[in-house]
């Protein structure tokens, strides 16, 4: 669980995050939300400790970061794994190299260890005849399977993705969530996903947070999304007919 208590950061004059509180569970899928520009991408780097808020605390399974070490911050960024937006796989590395490189940079464990931890993550994403192939010969979403088979190679507690469906087919766009949140149960690993994807909502939303200009406006799970009358939510999840069309639907079934 990832407890965040009023966080601020600012950008010079920019005041981004203007006291954020939430909670991000273990074991389900939070996602965050929002219109382009409310702060999600500036939120979750400032969940991975990529940036530093001026002011509020956050707390991994009850540990400040602000009370770690050295050596305990170190511990905690390999207990986090990413899925960035596009994938960001190295392209001059085979499938198995690429999900090699955590281990080789962070762990110590022998050639052979490695292997069958590389077997493993890539046989759970549903890769297996993709190890020898380089990122330019498979499709974008067997390049997302890699990208998450890198971020769960070390066996994080929390992971963090960035848009994991940027650029996919709505079909396979399922496909990843659906990986996505059956990884984080099975593995009980606190995820976060920052996304503009309807479809994810509806599908994976089991808890999502809503920023508008950096600050936390709602706050609910799937279910309730299609239930709330504040508007803010319902201008940003209505903005498309289709979705339009299923809020009225929704309504008039409830009449
Ligand atoms: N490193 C930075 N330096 C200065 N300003 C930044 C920096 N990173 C983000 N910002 C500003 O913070 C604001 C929020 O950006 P952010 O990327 O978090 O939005 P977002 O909600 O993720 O948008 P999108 O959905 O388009 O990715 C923007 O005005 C952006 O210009």
């Amino acid at each position: 669980m990832i407890a965040v208590e009023n966080i601020h950061k600012s950008f010079g004059e920019a005041h981004i995050l203007k006291g954020i509180t939430a909670r991000f569970e273990k074991g389900k899928t939070n996602l965050i939300i929002g219109q382009s520009g409310s702060g999600k991408t500036v939120f979750l780097k400032t969940l991975l400790g990529l940036f530093t808020p001026e002011q509020g605390s956050i707390a991994y399974d009850g540990k400040l970061y602000s009370e770690l070490t050295g050596d305990e911050k170190r511990n905690l960024r390999q207990e986090m794994g990413m899925v960035f937006q596009g994938s960001a796989l190295f392209d001059s590395m085979t499938v198995e190299g690429n999900v090699r490189f955590p281990l080789e940079m962070f762990t110590k464990q022998s050639k052979s260890e490695m292997q069958d931890r590389i077997d493993f993550v890539l046989k759970r994403v549903n890769l297996i005849d993709a190890h020898h192939k380089y990122p330019s010969e498979i499709s974008g979403g067997m390049q997302k399977r890699v990208a998450i088979a890198r971020a769960i190679v070390m066996n994080p507690k929390y992971l963090f993705c960035d848009e994991p469906n940027s650029g996919l087919d709505p079909k396979t766009a399922i496909l990843i969530d659906n990986l996505i949140q059956e990884i984080t149960e099975e593995y009980d690993i606190t995820t976060v996903i920052n996304t503009h994807d309807m479809n994810s909502v509806m599908e994976i939303g089991k808890k999502i947070i809503f920023l508008k200009n950096g600050l936390k406006e709602w706050e609910g799970s799937n279910k309730e999304i299609f239930k709330t009358d504040n508007k803010a939510v319902t201008d940003f999840v209505y903005s498309s007919e289709l979705f339009k069309k299923v809020r009225q639907m929704y309504i008039e079934e409830r009449n």
